[in-house]
């Protein structure tokens, strides 16, 4: 899906909320794979397997330059960081399986259920 971006948007009780979640989803990743960008040089190849590449950090300045418009957009950059790196590593390493758990540990995290008690404040 694609998302509008509206970077000249004011900071947005949206932004307060995404950070909370995205809080909630780095301590879901102990080892820090996801904290910061992969390198080509960690990963080789890495840039030309993986043609949009995503990690907490640029979702904490897309936050701060209140670039997502909508939670649906900051739930597709963390699918998005998941899946490159269960689509660059193979299945039964630890960067594959630390994706997966990190995928659907995360995303129980952010099921309407979950979100409704944070208030009327995605509708
Ligand atoms: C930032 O990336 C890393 C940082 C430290 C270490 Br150790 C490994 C990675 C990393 N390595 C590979 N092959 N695939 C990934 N997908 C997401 N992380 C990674």
């Amino acid at each position: 899906r694609t998302c509008v971006l509206k970077a000249s948007q004011k900071r947005r009780p949206l932004s307060r909320l995404l950070e909370q979640l995205l809080r909630n989803l780095e301590k879901r990743d102990p080892n820090q794979f996801f904290a910061w960008p992969v390198n080509d040089n960690f990963a080789p190849g890495y840039s030309n397997i993986i043609r949009r590449p995503m990690d907490f950090s640029t979702m904490k300045q897309k936050i701060d330059d209140n670039e997502y418009k909508s939670l649906n957009c900051f739930i597709n950059d963390f699918k998005l960081m998941c899946n490159n790196a269960m689509k660059y590593n193979k299945p039964g390493t630890v960067y594959h399986k630390a994706a997966r758990r990190l995928l659907h540990s995360g995303l129980k995290q952010l099921t309407p259920a979950k979100l409704r008690p944070l208030g009327n404040i995605l509708t």
